[in-house]
């Protein structure tokens, strides 16, 4: 199974600039591939558009073979930068987390996700507690391809290496294809087997002028 982009080309309405232009990725299960680039480049514009929270001006994304689904869970999930931005805060935590899935008991376990945080809004928790749902939210075992966009860019170091430890063994578990987007290239080198400089691969953008 994989996840293939073809020819992806996208700009933000009102604006004539190509953020993408003819961006062709393909990622297996069980492959890990870092996307890193400057700031700016359109990394998490091309994650949007592969988890299908973005539709590309051109070109198409097909899990395995065809379109991603429009309703229910989709085989492609994303965790984002912002926990904070990524959950309602108006829901508690129990129900953040049951959105898309019922996690079970030893998944929370192996996140480090306290029974007690269940009953919280997510403003009482920190970055690194709510991030935890974030991730654990996303992986039903129906989620074959996760991208990560710079999950760990606000938490201190030992909260980073904690996060990347269980991302990592349950995507080991699970067989997971992943995307992993950050600038920092020692991270890229450390957690994924493949590298991808988004620079080089959007490089039709980068020369082309504006949208005519
Ligand atoms: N909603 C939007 N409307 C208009 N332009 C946008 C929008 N979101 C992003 N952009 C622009 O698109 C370009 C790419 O942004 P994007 O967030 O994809 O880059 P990035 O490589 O992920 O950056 P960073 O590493 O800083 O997160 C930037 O020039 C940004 O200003």
């Amino acid at each position: 199974m994989q996840l293939e982009a073809r020819k992806i080309c996208f700009n933000y309405a009102g604006s004539s600039k190509w953020i993408l232009k003819d961006v062709d990725l393909t990622v297996k299960t069980g492959e890990r591939l870092a996307l890193v680039g400057p700031s700016g480049y359109g990394k998490s514009t091309l994650a949007k558009i592969l988890a299908g929270y973005l539709q590309p001006s051109a070109g198409t994304v097909l899990w395995d073979g065809s379109p991603l689904p429009k309703r229910g869970y989709s085989p492609v999930q994303v965790i984002f930068q912002h926990p904070e931005l990524s959950v309602d805060p108006r829901w508690k935590m129990s129900k953040v987390l049951t959105e898309g899935w019922q996690p079970d008991p030893e998944l929370l376990t192996l996140m480090g996700i306290e029974d007690g945080w269940m009953s919280r809004w997510p403003a009482e928790l920190s970055g690194g507690e709510l991030q935890r749902f974030c991730i654990a939210r996303v992986l039903s075992k129906e989620t074959k391809c996760l991208i990560c966009d710079e999950i760990s860019t606000m938490l201190d170091v030992i909260t980073q290496a904690q996060i990347w430890q269980l991302v990592l063994r349950v995507a080991s578990a699970n067989h997971l294809g992943m995307i992993v987007v950050t600038h920092n290239m020692a991270l890229a080198q450390k957690v994924c087997d493949r590298i991808i400089e988004l620079p080089e691969l959007n490089k039709a953008a980068l020369r082309s002028a504006d949208m005519p």
